[in-house]
């Protein structure tokens, strides 16, 4: 039973197809999406566990294969080239669902396949649950909170969305997606989890990725000025990949369905993180002010009693140590070295 909905079903049973592994391992674990960059850390985690096998798909829309080098050939690991707006059969256990672009640059490039991928993409991966009796998470958002009037936002906070808008293919796509979860889970028993995950940063992120850790980063390691976007004032709280992983995992191993935050609450102005990257990274950049883009989120932070008392799960990677870990993966794959 969920926090948050009743179902009078018991959870699909596994398929007999279960049985049939072409090799022993304890769990069969997909990762949609997982050649991203939240995905191939947790695929990195659940490789650790001798007892997991993955089967990782992705489309290579925003994601790549690189990400996941050390793991192709690996006897417990798949990868196989899908698009989750098609269906799929796989005989899984747990399911993962990341498969979404997140960058609002990459989410906004073609809106339409933004919300085929969250509504068409989840219905399919809900289906396969079903089919299969696999327990699912999905990788919702805080942008399910919209442009919030409640701050920090906690997870009964309903949100304050634009559904017309150019981010509204994504954040609507994932409150459709979250929907969709909880209507699986009263109608058809299924297991469900959602994660709302704040703004995450960390090594692999696409280096042209548009989003703001990223862009800073790869702007102070080239000697390019920093560019905030009005008004600057704006406030993000942003959790390094290690602490993200670690929350994912407990929730889908948990009995919560969630919705659960998952992030760090350590608030910063877009100013304060440029400032921040700036001493940490390159003090001789300048920091200039540029255009923003419609509908921008003017403030957001987590509210995560509740991870704190589900989950037992709380960040432990400050803002000022996890910066210096992107550097080094930024610098290797810029080819530029730190000056001594
Ligand atoms: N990183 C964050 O700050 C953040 C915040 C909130 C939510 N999320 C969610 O976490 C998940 C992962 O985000 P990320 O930051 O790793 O992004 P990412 O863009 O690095 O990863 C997304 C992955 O999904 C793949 N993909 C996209 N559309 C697909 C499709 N139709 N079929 C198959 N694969 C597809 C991409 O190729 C990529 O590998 C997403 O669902 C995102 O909405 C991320
Ligand atoms: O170069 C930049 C880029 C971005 N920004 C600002 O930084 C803030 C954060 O922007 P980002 O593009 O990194 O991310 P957003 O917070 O808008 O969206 C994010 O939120 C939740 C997730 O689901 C998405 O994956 C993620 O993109 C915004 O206020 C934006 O205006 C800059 O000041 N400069």
């Amino acid at each position: 039973m969920g926090s948050n909905g009743q179902t009078t079903k018991s959870p699909p049973s596994p398929s007999p197809l279960r049985n049939s592994k072409f090799f022993q391992s304890n769990m069969r674990i997909l990762v949609t999406g997982g050649a991203g960059f939240i995905g191939s850390h947790l695929v990195d985690r659940l490789m650790q566990n001798e007892k997991n096998e993955v089967i990782v798909v992705d489309n290579y829309f925003t994601g790549s294969k690189d990400n996941l080098k050390q793991w192709i050939g690996h006897p417990r690991f798949e990868l196989i080239r899908h698009d989750v707006t098609e269906p799929l059969l796989v005989e899984v256990d747990q399911i993962y669902h990341l498969a979404c672009p997140a960058s609002p640059i990459f989410y906004k490039y073609n809106p339409v396949k933004t919300i085929k991928t969250n509504v068409m993409g989840t219905l399919n991966m809900l289906g396969l649950a079903k089919r299969v009796g696999a327990r699912i998470l999905l990788t919702s958002t805080s942008e399910v909170y919209g442009d919030p009037l409640v701050h920090p936002q906690e997870e009964s906070y309903w949100g304050n969305v634009n559904p017309i808008g150019v981010r509204s293919c994504y954040d609507e796509g994932k409150r459709v997606a979250e929907t969709l979860m909880f209507d699986y889970h009263r109608q058809h028993g299924i297991e469900i989890r959602i994660a709302r995950i704040f703004n995450t940063y960390g090594p692999r992120m696409n280096i042209d990725d548009g989003r703001v850790v990223s862009n800073f980063i790869a702007q102070a390691i080239r000697g390019e000025s920093l560019t905030v976007q009005l008004p600057g004032t704006q406030t993000r709280s942003f959790c390094y990949v290690s602490d993200m992983v670690d929350g994912l995992i407990r929730l889908m191993e948990g009995d919560n369905t969630g919705p659960i935050n998952i992030g760090n609450p350590g608030e910063f102005t877009m100013v304060e993180l440029a400032e921040t990257v700036k001493e940490l990274i390159n003090p001789n950049v300048k920091i200039i002010s540029v255009e923003n883009t419609p509908d921008d989120p003017r403030q957001r932070k987590p509210d995560i009693t509740k991870a704190k008392e589900l989950l037992g799960w709380e960040p432990k990677v400050k803002l000022r140590d996890g910066v210096p870990l992107m550097e080094e993966d930024f610098r290797q794959r810029l080819a530029v070295p730190k000056k001594v």
